[in-house]
């Protein structure tokens, strides 16, 4: 439970960006309220929904409202040439709306020393923000898994357990949920190089980065490649996620 606040205090505010479709390329509002249940019932915040499709020109002016910056999942692929790369996957939809905005708030919040949170296509921009980049088709590549949710069940059954992944021994995630966790899984793409200051906070069995953090970087920096917003109600490991993200989030509203 959170420690930090005080009856009556301020609830900090999340800053949270969405992107325009849904991994089915559908219109994303039906998406949006999973990611922000979590912000409300267990990080113990306030989310506000900033659009990303209107420029980057009033940035600064979203992130003074903010304690927090939290990148959501999205169907879409960023443009491979934001990481120097030719599109290996144009059957894929993009998002270059997203794309710009999403970089430069990483690096607008990274100036501030906001805490971050990004999940599946969000935890792929902040590497790419610090200059690293994605495997295109984790599927096609031989010594990974195909890391995709099968299209043909149910909804429940793609945001299901998939599998575990290992925590790197002696991370503070290590500490919060032990040695491994089981997860969803529903990403094409992949964490390849990782960016300046970013390191792995765990990997699948077949050796990808399932998450990282900032060590480096003063703020609190999380990103996972799988959802802890499905069902959190349902998960204790990703209650302790937006818990944790929420104490982050806390103590930098409280000046700390
Ligand atoms: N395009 C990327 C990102 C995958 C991703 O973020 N999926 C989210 C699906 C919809 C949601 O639940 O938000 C990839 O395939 O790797």
């Amino acid at each position: 439970m959170p420690t930090t606040q005080t009856k009556n205090a301020k609830k900090p505010t999340i800053l949270m960006t969405m992107g325009r479709q849904d991994r089915n390329g559908h219109p994303y509002q039906v998406m949006t309220h999973k990611y922000m249940l979590p912000i409300v019932e267990f990080a113990n915040c306030t989310p506000l929904l900033v659009p990303s499709c209107f420029g980057i020109d009033d940035i600064e002016q979203y992130l003074d409202m903010a304690d927090g910056v939290y990148l959501s999942g999205a169907g879409s692929n960023i443009d491979p040439a934001l990481y120097g790369q030719e599109n290996l996957t144009p059957e894929k939809t993009q998002d270059v709306d997203r794309d710009n905005f999403d970089i430069a708030i990483i690096h607008a919040a990274l100036k501030r020393k906001l805490p971050l949170l990004g999940v599946c296509r969000g935890m792929q921009e902040i590497n790419v923000a610090l200059g690293g980049d994605l495997h295109q088709k984790v599927y096609a590549e031989d010594h990974l898994d195909d890391h995709r949710e099968d299209p043909n069940t149910s909804v429940d059954e793609q945001y299901g357990p998939r599998h575990t992944v290992n925590i790197v021994p002696g991370t503070w995630l290590h500490t919060l949920l032990g040695d491994s966790t089981t997860i969803n899984s529903l990403h094409g793409q992949g964490i390849d190089t990782l960016g300046k200051g970013l390191e792995p906070l765990a990997h699948a069995d077949d050796g990808l980065i399932e998450a990282i953090h900032g060590p480096s970087f003063e703020q609190f920096i999380l990103g996972v490649q799988w959802h802890p917003e499905w069902q959190t109600r349902d998960n204790p490991d990703s209650i302790k996620l937006f818990q944790t993200f929420g104490e982050a989030c806390r103590a930098h509203a409280l000046g700390k």
